[in-house]
Order: structure tokens, then sequence, then C-alpha cells
């Protein structure tokens, strides 16, 4: 199996924050990557930095086995959603439409038909066809959800990150994101950053635990010893509204 991705020695700064500190990462062909770790831990500056909107400070980073520069249109990215702003006045066929376009200025140009008609397909298949024409601050967190995954797929991409993409969802929406980004995986590579560890070992394949280092990497079983690597003493502030955290073996009895 081929690697989708290869992060070496890479080391990320914010003038003088170390936000990413020598990460190696390997992610493999059709992998389904969940990577966890506390609040500012870097995994959204992972995120950036993989999709070359950061540069790191050293270290290299590989696309299939190219640099980043030279793999357009093989990443695509699913935003936190609720950082997304409803307010603008778009409907969901323009949004997903956007996807398709190469820079921004040619949104003012008329819209191919073969365009419209892979928007279409991609609004069928994600279940949001029916909502076409609403205006996305009209959507739910789940409906808009899956207009930016639906955005997101427009350019085919071999690779898919998703930045929290269940954030503020009730559980009959994230079960339902959670499927199709299951579904999805049959033919892409995904990548998550989730702070859902209570599903984590029932839908990725594997685990990334980041705070600046990468801790873990590796099955989707977390263990005592990893968590508190990953998210320092004490322990109890990571289980606290997690009832369903992975705990496997000798580590059950925290
Ligand atoms: N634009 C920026 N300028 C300066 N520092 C930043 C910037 N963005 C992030 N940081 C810092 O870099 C570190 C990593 O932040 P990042 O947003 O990548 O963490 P995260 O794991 O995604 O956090 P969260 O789970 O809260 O979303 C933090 O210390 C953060 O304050």
């Amino acid at each position: 199996m081929r690697n989708a991705l290869e992060l070496e020695r890479v080391n990320v700064f914010y003038e003088n924050v170390q936000a990413l500190s020598n990460i190696y990462l390997k992610v493999k062909e059709n992998d389904f990557l969940g990577i966890i770790g506390p609040n500012g831990g870097g995994k959204s500056t992972l995120l950036k930095t993989i999709l070359g909107l950061l540069k790191p400070s050293s270290g290299k980073i590989r696309v299939f086995d190219q640099p980043i520069n030279k793999e357009k249109g093989v990443i695509g990215y699913v935003p936190q959603f609720t950082k997304f702003n409803k307010n603008f006045p778009i409907n969901v066929k323009d949004v997903v439409l956007m996807g398709l376009m190469k820079n921004y200025y040619k949104m003012f140009t008329r819209v191919k038909a073969s365009e419209e008609k892979r928007a279409e397909a991609i609004m069928k298949k994600l279940d949001i066809f029916q909502l076409r024409d609403r205006q996305i601050g009209q959507l739910s967190g789940g409906q808009l959800q899956r207009v930016l995954i639906a955005r997101a797929l427009a350019i085919r991409p071999k690779i898919l990150l998703l930045d929290e993409p269940t954030a503020n969802l009730d559980s009959n929406a994230k079960s339902k994101i959670y499927n199709l980004l299951k579904y999805l995986n049959k033919n892409m590579t995904i990548i998550m950053v989730t702070h859902d560890m209570s599903i984590i070992s029932s839908y990725v394949k594997s685990i990334a635990c980041l705070n600046t280092e990468l801790f873990y990497h590796g099955e989707p079983k977390l263990t005592k010893h990893i968590l508190r690597k990953v998210y320092g003493w004490p322990i109890d502030m990571v289980e606290h509204g997690m009832p369903h955290i992975a705990l496997h073996g000798e580590e059950k009895n925290v």
C-alpha cells in the first residue's frame, strides 16, 4: 500500500510559539486516521501545514510521494463548520459549485453544464439535493456539515481532511456524518481531527495523539498511559463526559 502522506521532522512555529515539534507521520492510502489531542495541541496547525497553508520552519511533507506544492487538487479540506459564516448569502448549490471553481472570480462567470451535473451528483450522494436552493443560514448543523463535505468532494480528492466534523452535533447527526465518512473511506484516505473520543475506536482505522509532539500513532486503542502522556495529568479531565472512552485491558480501572 502506498503512503498517501508522509511528514518527516516537521517543525512549525508561530513567531516564537512552537505549535508542532519534530513530527514524523506516515499515513497509508485508504487509512482513516483520527487525530486527537488537547486544545492548543497543534491539530489545526497540522491540517493547515498538510494543506500547504502554513510553511514548516523545517522538515519535509510528501503527498503520494510528491512535494505538496506539486500535488494540487489531491487534498479536499472541510473546515470547522462552527467557524463558517452562516450569514453569508449563498445557497447550498452555489457552495458545492464553489468547490469546483479554481479561483473565486470564476464564480461570477457562467457555470458549465458539466459542473452543474457534477454538483448535482454530489448533492444526491450526500442527501442534500433537496436542500439545493436553501440559504446556508437556514440549515441545521448536520446539514451544513454535509454541504461542506460536498464542496470538498467536488475536486475528487484522494485525501479528505476534516477539522472537527461533528462538533456541536447531536448523536443522530454525528452517526450520519461518521457513516458517510466510512462510506467515502472506501475510495479515499481520510484524516479527521476530533475531540469525539467516544466513537473513535468504532470508526477510525488508526489514531494519532498530538500535543505539539506526536505521542502515539497506531491502532485506535487508547490506554490510560497514552492519554496521560498526551493530555498530561490529571487523567480525570480527559474522561469527563466521555463514558465510552476506549480503554483496554488492565487500563479499564482508572
Ligand atoms: N495564528 C496564530 N498565531 C499565533 N499562534 C497561534 C496561531 N494559531 C494557533 N496558534 C497557537 O499554536 C498552538 C496550536 O494551535 P492549534 O489551533 O493548532 O491547536 P488545536 O489542537 O487545533 O486546538 P483546538 O483543539 O483548541 O482547536 C496554540 O498554542 C495556539 O495558541
